[in-house]
């Protein structure tokens, strides 16, 4: 690459990390690089995700790559909308964090020893829908902010803990204010959560070659593939908050001759909350070629499990 290449990022610490990743390995590569710093309708609101939108933290992104501005845009994957944009290609996604997600409690607490009546700060219905199922009389209370600013009200006395994803706080090198990491068994992370998605425009053949040589990782794009579809076909379907998971999980399979032999395959869990807080969980395992044939077929049976509950409030 004999052009320097711009890396467009937000500028908040988690931003600047993922982009940092993204930006070592093109060095590492041979390409150089330039980071951009795109500030974002979501960075100058406070107001909840849920009223400005999925998309306000990555659509700045994606607009200043498809003007020319930047060449490259690093989003996390979650925080991207399901529509896809005909303009840019989703070139690289990287070797995924561990997606679960984490409990930061006072007093080095986990869920199961907060006491009944504990306020639990998120922002995310799917975090609250899960956190509320879990009968222990937790009470959730809606906030936002970056990273730091959540962790703070608990360190400050104003919530007794917060639910974040494990991911973000690995890379913004906060792991040792973790207190549980939350088994997926009761809590699945977002579609796509811990995933990066490395975005360049559809026509830069050469970026677009470059990016995926040197960052994509084939199980994470099937994993994450898999939720994605999950997601996008609950999202037609449905309002409802939405958790998934998928994993590479090795399988024992006969061949043609009876010899058993080891196969990799896609294990993927659902959930999604009735607007009364009934979960509803599904899941399924197909082929890892296959994985959003295996996201859609999930989120399938997720609406036949519960169609009808599923449609939120006005729908
Ligand atoms: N919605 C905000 C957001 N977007 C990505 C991450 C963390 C990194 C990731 O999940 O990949 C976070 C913070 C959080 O959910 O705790």
């Amino acid at each position: 690459m004999n052009r320097t290449l711009r890396i467009g990022t937000r500028g908040s610490a988690l931003a600047l990390a993922q982009t940092g990743t993204v930006a070592e390995a093109l060095e590492r590569a041979g390409a150089p690089v330039e980071l951009v710093r795109i500030t974002t309708p979501g960075d100058r609101s406070t107001a909840p995700i849920a009223e400005i939108g999925v998309g306000v933290f990555t659509s700045a992104l994606r607009e200043a790559l498809a003007s020319g501005e930047v060449d490259i845009a690093v989003h996390s994957y979650k925080d991207l909308p399901t529509a896809p944009d005909p303009r840019l290609s989703l070139a690289a996604v990287p070797v995924r964090e561990d997606p679960r997600d984490a409990l930061v409690a006072r007093d080095g607490l986990t869920l199961g020893e907060l006491p009944s009546g504990s306020t639990v700060g998120t922002g995310s219905p799917r975090r609250a829908a899960q956190l509320r199922a879990l009968g222990l009389g937790l009470e959730v209370v809606p906030i936002r902010g970056n990273v730091d600013t959540r962790m703070r009200k608990v360190a400050d006395g104003e919530l007794d803990a917060v639910v974040l994803a494990r991911a973000g706080l690995a890379r913004v090198g906060r792991l040792d204010a973790i207190t549980e990491v939350l088994d997926p068994l009761q809590m699945l992370p977002a579609p796509a959560q811990g995933a990066l998605a490395v975005e360049c425009r559809v026509d830069d053949v050469d970026v677009e070659h470059l990016l995926q040589s040197t960052l994509d990782d084939a199980a994470s794009r099937a994993a994450v593939s898999a939720e994605r579809a999950m997601l996008a076909a609950l999202e037609a379907g449905c309002s409802a908050p939405v958790g998934a998971l998928a994993e590479v999980v090795e399988d024992i399979e006969d061949d043609a001759a009876g010899h058993g032999r080891t196969v990799l395959r896609l294990s993927l869990r659902g959930v999604a909350a009735t607007p009364d807080d009934q979960l509803i969980r599904a899941s399924a395992t197909g082929e890892t070629t296959a994985a959003e044939q295996l996201g859609r077929e999930l989120a399938a049976e997720l609406l036949d499990l519960g169609a009808a509950a599923l449609s939120g409030p006005g729908e």
